[in-house]
């Protein structure tokens, strides 16, 4: 019988092989650091930090996922098919919407830490940037 540290064990893989070899995972991950180094040298109050902290594995589960979703495909199906582009869509809709998610208590949060604005107007500019990042989806994608 497996071990409770040989499945550790296998868990630790994956994450490796996530921080490694997916391009998307890595930039996430990075991005992530970024804003907890940020989040260490603002001085947040503790239940913002708790927020933010949450947001970043969140992200980046979503992202693990995802990658899950991506390879179990790749697998199944490596041609072109309608059923295929619709569930990797999905999936990465998926992630958009929870880093959408974290976009809105990024600013929400920083916006007070960095530059002193009220939290509604924290949630308007991350609602301005959200809808920049649906902009960007929509207008950057056309037909392949
Ligand atoms: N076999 C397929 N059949 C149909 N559409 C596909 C197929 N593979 C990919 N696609 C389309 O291409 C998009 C990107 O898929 P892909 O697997 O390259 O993901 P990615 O987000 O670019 O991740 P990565 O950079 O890790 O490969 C999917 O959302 C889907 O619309």
């Amino acid at each position: 019988m497996r071990t409770f540290l040989k499945s550790f064990e296998f868990a630790i893989r994956g994450l490796k092989h996530l921080l490694l070899k997916e391009r998307n995972f890595k930039i996430q991950f990075t991005i992530g650091l970024t804003v907890l180094t940020l989040s260490l040298l603002v001085g947040l109050e503790e239940w913002e930090f708790l927020w933010i902290l949450f947001s970043i594995f969140f992200v980046l589960s979503l992202e693990g996922i995802n990658t899950i979703v991506e390879e179990l495909l790749d697998f199944i199906e490596e041609r072109y098919h309608k059923k295929v582009e619709i569930v990797k869509d999905l999936a990465a809709g998926v992630v958009l919407l929870g880093s959408m998610f974290t976009v809105i208590v990024a600013t929400i949060i920083f916006g007070r830490a960095l530059f002193g604005i009220s939290r509604i107007t924290g949630l308007f500019f991350g609602i301005i940037l959200d809808a920049f990042l649906f902009g960007l989806g929509l207008f950057g994608g056309g037909k392949r």
